[in-house]
């Protein structure tokens, strides 16, 4: 069926994430940004799969374009709730049991589908390798969605690489740690200990399995990259020479604004579309870059013994600072806290709070999502890694790209970090005294940043380049 003669065949696309917020937001957001690329009447339509449990929250938060369809599958994998204290588990799992229902969702979704469409394509999480088999036995072709950096991506790419010169598997307490790894296309020479923590060999068979989803990336039709080319050339330039199916990076795949002129700043027409959130009230009631955001993502945490740590060493240095911690459950739980100076809230709108003007540094755990939030923002990093490929990620942050600076600074460190050290190194990042040049230098930076990002989003924008070269090549579909 033709709708506007470009056609020849209307669109369907699935959308299968990773069943993980870090996962799922970036890829609702890349669904988002497709579906502005097509006309309603251009017809596409993309059912975005989760399973039921999931279903149920993002029913309840999402505003969908018409052109998207939240579908489900059955709860067959642990729940969301408790995903944090048993990862492993929660990935075994994912790995075992979904490919099943998935495959019968797709067998019922082309019986339920018009006459005249058919399922184009399979977006699909990385890490979900099985939709590659589901779908070449299908004949459906597979754009791989890989959510963190391609420097990571490099990394496990070459687990033969590491295995040769005996970095895998390797002991990160053997007293090895600053060896340099300086071979992996793409990836500056990097220490051990800056590598990601599932290489170690407590976690060997984790890395295995995450390295055999990377690899069948061969078989797929093609990668998306949630980031933008100019943030890590280099890499990118050596996936795009060693994989064999092309590599489109059309991020920072982030919760764009989607009315022209939205800045996610703190307008007056955003205070119209959106209820005002009481802690962007405060924000506002916040002097000029003076606030830390506190967050350590969407289902980690700290022990309680560490966060106990962060938090007095947070209060002692007097910065001001808005925390997200899944324990408040509102805001008056806060108790003792100086409400004029610090607040606690269980969720937040994240990048609407990077954005705002009052803020001026986050304290992150490095999920790869929010550094590319930040860099939208333009804000500098305190990184607090806690695990997977967040190690990997505070190197780039502070060493490479210099937007940010450690908390926890050798490896090995004693942990949980203490007080005394969070509040001095909180104090010299926030250039509390106001006479810090690395602080005011890595502030500059990060603005200059906030400025590439947003270029590569700009209508002659790498991303957008990227972006366009995908839907012709692999939706088949001319957009001018
Ligand atoms: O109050 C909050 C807290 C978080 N978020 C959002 O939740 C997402 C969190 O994603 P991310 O920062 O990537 O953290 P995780 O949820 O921990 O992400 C997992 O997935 C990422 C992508 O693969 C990895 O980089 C991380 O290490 C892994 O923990 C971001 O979009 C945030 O904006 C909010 O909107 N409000």
């Amino acid at each position: 069926m033709e709708s506007t003669g470009r056609f020849n065949k209307r669109r369907h696309v699935v959308a299968m994430p990773y069943p993980g917020r870090g996962h799922i937001n970036p890829m609702m957001n890349f669904c988002k940004l497709l579906a502005t690329k097509f006309s309603l009447k251009d017809d596409i339509r993309i059912s975005f799969v989760v399973t039921e449990e999931w279903l149920g929250i993002l029913g309840s938060e999402s505003r969908l374009p018409p052109q998207i369809q939240l579908r489900s599958i059955p709860n067959v994998i642990p729940s969301e709730l408790v995903r944090g204290s048993d990862h492993k588990g929660f990935f075994e799992a994912v790995q075992t049991k979904m490919e099943d229902p998935f495959e019968q969702f797709l067998d019922h979704l082309q019986q339920e589908d018009v006459p005249g469409v058919v399922v184009t394509a399979i977006i699909s999480d990385t890490l979900l390798p099985w939709t590659v088999s589901v779908g070449n036995k299908k004949n459906i072709p597979v754009v791989s969605f890989w959510t963190t950096s391609p420097s990571l991506f490099s990394i496990v790419y070459h687990i033969d690489l590491l295995a040769q010169n005996g970095h895998y598997p390797v002991d990160f307490s053997s007293g090895r740690a600053d060896e340099l790894i300086d071979y992996i296309p793409g990836v500056s020479p990097i220490r051990l200990s800056d590598m990601p923590a599932s290489l170690n060999r407590s976690n060997e068979q984790a890395f295995k399995v995450v390295s055999e989803a990377v690899s069948e990336v061969r078989k797929a039709r093609c990668i998306v990259f949630t980031t933008y080319h100019e943030l890590e050339p280099l890499a990118i330039k050596a996936l795009m020479e060693v994989l064999p199916v092309p590599v489109y990076p059309v991020g920072p795949s982030i919760p764009l604004p989607m009315m022209p002129g939205d800045d996610h700043a703190r307008t007056k027409s955003i205070d119209k579309m959106d209820k005002v959130e009481y802690y962007l009230e405060w924000l506002d009631s916040q002097p000029e870059e003076s606030v830390m955001y506190v967050s350590f993502g969407s289902f980690l945490s700290t022990s309680s013994e560490q966060m106990k740590e962060i938090l007095a060493g947070l209060s002692e240095s007097c910065v001001r600072y808005l925390l997200v911690s899944r324990s408040v459950k509102d805001r008056n739980n806060s108790n003792e806290m100086d409400s004029s100076r610090s607040l606690v809230v269980p969720w937040c709108n994240q990048l609407r709070v990077l954005c705002h003007s009052s803020v001026g540094g986050f304290l992150t755990h490095c999920g790869w999502n929010s550094i590319l939030e930040v860099i939208y923002a333009g804000v500098p990093m305190l990184t607090f890694p806690v695990a997977m490929d967040q190690l990997t990620n505070s190197k780039l942050i502070v060493d490479h790209w210099k937007i940010g600076m450690k908390v926890i600074k050798e490896v090995g460190a004693e942990r949980p970090v203490k007080r005394e050290e969070i509040t001095s190194t909180v104090k010299k990042f926030m250039n509390l005294s106001g006479e810090d040049e690395e602080s005011k230098d890595m502030r500059t930076r990060a603005k200059e940043f906030k400025k590439s990002c947003r270029q590569a989003l700009a209508k002659d924008g790498s991303s957008t380049a990227n972006l366009c070269n995908f839907i012709k090549n692999v939706l088949q579909y001319h957009y001018n």
